[in-house]
Order: structure tokens, then sequence, then C-alpha cells
């Protein structure tokens, strides 16, 4: 049976995520303590696949899991999973929002829950932990004053009391999860293809390497810069867009990019979430 990893204790958004991709798959979930160890994990072959955060809607690139997956490890984006997220804020049975001097968390949780921490929690203590569910268990082990940011899920696992539902600054707040695996994935006809590249320091060099997508009417749908580690003022370009390593029009793009490029990879192809 196939291994899928996720950010654990049961009860993370990564493990709602790692849920709904094993939705009518015969696989086994396995639990890992931090987002570096699952993706350490796919890299040796502990685990098949891996389902980590990407990127939120409101806090942007998750930069552990980009900059892991381009610098440190050879594994590919195989899937990718969209989830609405709902911050609850939680604590042990019978404990009142205004007993709470220590809120802990995730800190992507805290820093998508800023505006409720700032109005109904100013002045508690806010402390980082591995995960929201992380956080809960904290609080169930921890005294009575302790508070947590995390999930529905996350109280019933822990046996906490949602003291306030939805807590998160915007309804619309979501976050992006891929699959990590070692192998690449097939074609479906609705796929994404994830790339990064760098360019030389000179006019016109990004603008040429975009050119090649618009030439061909690839649609893409994300770019972004992410520093390239060696020196300031050195970028690598992430960009996401509509298609598969396979298709011929890609391939052709591809490798008319890679030819003027001064690094590239391509990070995966995968089906498309809708
Ligand atoms: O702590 C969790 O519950 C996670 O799954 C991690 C994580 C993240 O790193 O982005 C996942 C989704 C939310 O954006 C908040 C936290």
């Amino acid at each position: 049976m196939e291994k899928v990893g996720y950010l654990g204790p049961e009860g993370t958004f990564t493990h709602e995520a790692a849920l709904l991709y094993a939705k009518g798959k015969q696989v086994y979930l396995v639990e890992y303590p931090s987002i570096p160890d699952l993706i350490y994990g796919v890299d040796k072959g502990q685990i098949d696949h891996a389902v980590v955060p990407m990127e939120n809607s409101m806090e942007g690139t998750v930069n552990v899991t980009v900059d892991m997956i381009i610098h440190e490890v050879s594994v590919y984006i195989t899937g990718e999973l969209v989830l609405p997220i709902h911050h609850c804020l939680l604590a042990k049975p019978g404990v009142q929002l205004d007993e709470l001097w220590v809120v802990l968390s995730h800190p992507q949780a805290l820093a998508q829950c800023r505006k409720f921490l700032y109005e109904r929690l100013h002045g508690v203590e806010l402390r980082a932990t591995s995960s929201t569910a992380a956080a809960a268990r904290e609080v169930m082990m921890g005294p009575r004053e302790w508070g947590a940011i995390g999930s529905k899920h996350a109280a019933r696992v822990f046996g906490l009391d949602i003291l306030e539902e939805n807590i998160e600054e915007h309804n619309g707040n979501c976050t992006r999860f891929v699959v990590l695996s070692r192998q690449q994935s097939k074609p479906t006809g609705c796929d994404k293809t994830s790339i990064v590249f760098s360019v030389d320091h000179k006019p016109g060099s990004l603008y040429h390497a975009l050119r090649i997508f618009a030439e061909r009417h690839i649609n893409l749908t994300k770019i972004e810069s992410r520093p390239m580690k060696t020196s300031l003022g050195e970028y690598l370009f992430l960009v996401d867009f509509e298609g598969h390593v396979q298709d011929a029009v890609v391939q052709d793009a591809l490798d008319e990019l890679a030819g003027q490029s001064r690094y590239f990879a391509v990070l995966g192809s995968y089906p498309r979430f809708t």
C-alpha cells in the first residue's frame, strides 16, 4: 500500500488535505512533525507522497516548502489541492476568552488571524508551534489559561471547546497544498506545470522569457520570484502555467526557455485542482 505523509499531528489542515487526496485510494497515512521532515521523508523514500502547504490566499507562499523543493530535494510536484481554511479559537472546556494569556498556533495561522488577535486578545502572548494541531495538543496538556488557533477537527481530536469560529481575517481564506513524489505524473488533459528559472541581468531578459509563453497562448497562472540564496539581488522565477510537460507546445516552449536561461528546472506537471 502506498504511504502518504502529512504534517501532523492529526487535525492539521494538511491532514485534511491528505484525507482529501487519499479519498477513494488505498493508502496509508503517515504523520510527520514538521514540513522539512515530511519533504525529506518523500525524498529519501520513507513515503511515496507528501502533502505540503504551498501557498495561502492571505499570506502568500509557504517559503520553506518552495525553497526546499528548489534547493534541497529531487522530488516532483504531482498534485495540488485547494482547501478553504477556517480557524477557531480553542481552549480547555469551560475556559472563557478573557481568561487566556497565551495563544499558540502555527505562524501561518497566527498571521491569518492577526486582526482578531489584535482586537479581541490584545496583549496576550503569541507562541509559534509546528502546526495548528500541535498547538491544540499543547493546550490540552498545558495550563488552563492557554488557547490555540486551529480547526474544528483539532478541537474534536484534542477535546477542546470552540470559543470563536471563523476568526481568519478574510472569509475567502484558502490554502493550496501540493503533493510531492519521486516520479512525475502522467498527462490527464487538464494539467498545470511548475517551473523555475533564472535569467541574465540585462534589459528585457524576463520579458523575453515570458514572451515564449505569450506567443504560444500558454496561460500563466502564477509568477513569483524567490532569492537565489547565493547573493543579494539574485533571483529565481517560479512560473506555473496550464499544460503538461509532455504536450508538444509546452515542450517547444520549455526548450526555448531552457536555451536562454542561466538556470532552468521543471518542478512537475500535475492535474489541475478544480
Ligand atoms: O498547521 C497546520 O494546520 C497546517 O497544516 C499548516 C498550514 C500552513 O503551513 O500553511 C496549513 C494551512 C493553513 O494555511 C495554516 C497552516
